[in-house]
C-alpha cells in the first residue's frame, strides 16, 4: 500500500473483526507489560474511529487496577461536551472490567490550554512511562494526535528531539484547541499502533510522505515501525 516504516499490516473484513482482533491484541500488550514492570500505561486516542474497539477492549480480563490509561490527545471543550475525547473514553472503555483502570485526564479548567501544560506534564509523569502501547487514530486531513497539518507550531510538536512531552495545538482543519502528546513520547512506545478504517483514509496514508501530511512523522520513521490495523 505505499506506506514505509509500518511493522505490519493487519486487514479485516469488518469493523467489528477488526475492533476484536486489535482489543485482544492491546490486552496481550497490556498483560505482557503487567507480568515485567507490574504496572502498564496505555494512550489512546478519541474521535469516531475507536469507540467500538473500546467496548470489546473493556471487557478483557487484566489487572485493570494496575493500568493506566490516558490520552493521546484531548480537544479543548469541557468533559460533558460530544466532543470530548474523555467522555467517549468514560462512556465507552472505563467500564465493565476496565472500570477499575486508573485513568488520567488531559483536560482542566483553564481557559487556554497552553496555561495548563505545567499541570499536564505533571500529571503525565505520574504514569509509568515509557507508554505500554500508543493507539493513535487519524483524520482525513493526514493529521495524527493532534498534530494538524498547517498549525503553525507544528514542527515544534513533531521535533524528534524535543524534551517537551505534551503540546498545543491550533487547528486549521479542525475546531478546538488541542492538547497533545508530543512525537518523542509515542516513538517511545513500547508499541505503536495505528488504527484506521475506510477507503478515503487508506489513500491518505498511501500519500503521507508525498503530501507531508503530519501523519508521516510515525509512517514514514523506521526507529519504531507502527503496526497498521485497518478495515474498509
Ligand atoms: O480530532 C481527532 O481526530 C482523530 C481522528 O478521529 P476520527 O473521528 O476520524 O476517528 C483522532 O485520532 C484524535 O484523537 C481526535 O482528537
Amino acid at each position: 500500500m505505499g506506506v514505509t516504516g509500518m511493522s505490519k499490516f493487519h486487514q479485516f473484513d469488518s469493523r467489528e473483526a477488526l475492533d476484536q482482533a486489535l482489543a485482544s491484541h492491546v490486552a496481550l500488550q497490556l498483560r505482557a507489560d503487567l507480568n515485567r514492570r507490574g504496572l502498564a500505561s496505555l494512550a489512546v486516542s478519541g474521535g469516531s474511529t475507536p469507540k467500538g474497539m473500546f467496548a470489546c477492549l473493556a471487557q478483557e480480563k487484566l489487572d485493570w487496577n494496575k493500568v493506566y490509561i490516558t490520552l493521546v490527545d484531548e480537544r479543548w471543550v469541557e468533559t460533558d461536551s460530544d466532543d470530548s475525547n474523555e467522555r467517549l473514553v468514560r462512556e465507552n472503555l472505563l467500564h465493565g472490567p476496565a472500570g477499575s483502570a486508573r485513568f488520567v485526564s488531559m483536560k482542566t479548567q483553564h481557559e487556554d490550554a497552553n496555561d495548563a501544560l505545567a499541570e499536564l506534564t505533571a500529571r503525565l509523569e505520574s504514569i509509568p512511562l515509557p507508554f505500554s502501547c500508543v493507539i493513535l487514530g487519524m483524520g482525513s486531513d493526514g493529521h495524527t494526535a493532534s498534530w494538524f497539518p498547517q498549525a503553525i507550531n507544528l514542527a515544534e510538536l513533531l521535533d524528534p528531539t524535543s524534551e517537551e512531552r505534551l503540546g498545543t495545538c491550533q487547528p486549521v482543519t479542525a475546531p478546538h484547541q488541542r492538547i497533545t502528546l508530543t512525537l518523542p513520547v509515542v516513538l517511545a512506545a513500547g508499541e505503536i499502533i495505528l488504527h484506521v478504517t475506510g477507503q478515503e483514509k487508506r489513500t491518505v496514508l498511501a500519500d503521507a510522505t508525498k503530501k507531508h501530511y503530519p501523519i508521516s512523522a510515525i509512517t514514514a520513521q523506521h526507529d519504531n515501525p507502527a503496526s497498521l490495523w485497518w478495515t474498509p
